[in-house]
């Protein structure tokens, strides 16, 4: 689903990422790990279309997309969540998530309304459906009412995968999704993580929930690939023992 093939970037004498090549299949979750200042947020820039690498490719089922500006990825299905939450604190959950999806219709003022009444109608309450369906899926569905600023960031959190889950992604970027999460919460996310459809990258450094929660594993360390596998074949390899988990 999503190839990143030999990509290479420098900032002046630093090689952030140097020649990165791997591959996540679709439905997968996949985490990247490594150090600080290991690419990984450089990694992210590359593949949400932030940034050109100097080298390589970035393949979205088959096409090539390097040279594809960040908003239109977006609008090809690459949704990224940041590492620090982003939601409207003013809006109730419902509608935040409502929200994420009206971006896509809309326009055309009060003739266009008149006009497409019927359509409108049916395309509201789809709408409507497909909100119910991702507050059920994130468990925020006893929440759907509360206001976002007044919850708590686990629950702000949730609300965050919520927006980005809302029209069906094709890739799903997570940067650091536990951060100043608990135990309890980052468990909850993790098991949201793992039981969607959607393909899934996700940059962390706390371990458990990578090991918990992905399916394979990118180990970069100094903008390289030192290893990819399974949790259990990347906790096992000497290399990365050696750099990275001591
Ligand atoms: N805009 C930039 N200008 C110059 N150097 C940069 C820039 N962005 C990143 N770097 C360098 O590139 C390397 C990789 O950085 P990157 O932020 O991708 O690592 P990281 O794995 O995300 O680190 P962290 O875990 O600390 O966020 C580092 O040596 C960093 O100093």
């Amino acid at each position: 689903m999503l190839a990143v093939d030999g990509v290479s970037v420098a900032f002046g004498g630093v090689r952030a990422l140097d020649e990165v090549t791997f591959e996540v299949g679709r439905g997968a979750v996949c985490g990247v790990i490594g150090p600080n200042g290991a690419g990984k947020t450089t990694l992210f820039d590359v593949v949400s279309g932030l940034r050109r690498p100097g080298e390589g490719r970035v393949l979205l089922d088959g096409h090539d997309v390097t040279g594809m500006p960040a908003v239109r990825r977006a609008r090809a299905g690459v949704r990224r969540t940041f590492q620090r939450t982003q939601v409207f604190g003013r809006l109730t959950v419902a509608a935040n998530v409502l929200a994420a999806l009206d971006w896509h219709g809309g326009g055309g003022g009060l003739a266009a309304d008149l006009v497409g009444w019927p359509a409108r109608r049916r395309l509201e309450r789809e709408r409507r459906e497909r909100v119910a369906e991702v507050l059920e899926l994130c468990g925020l569905t006893g929440l759907r009412d509360a206001y976002a600023a007044a919850l708590p960031v686990g629950q702000r959190r949730l609300v965050e995968l919520a927006r980005a889950l809302a029209d069906r992604p094709r890739l799903l970027l997570l940067d650091e999704p536990t951060s100043g999460l608990d135990a309890g919460q980052s468990a909850r996310l993790g098991e949201v993580v793992r039981a969607l459809e959607t393909t899934v990258l996700l940059v962390e450094h706390d371990m458990g929930f990578v090991m918990d929660t992905c399916d394979r594993i990118v180990v970069l360390d100094l903008g390289k690939v030192i290893a990819t596998g399974t949790p259990a074949e990347v906790r096992e390899d000497p290399v990365v023992r050696a750099a990275y988990l001591g």
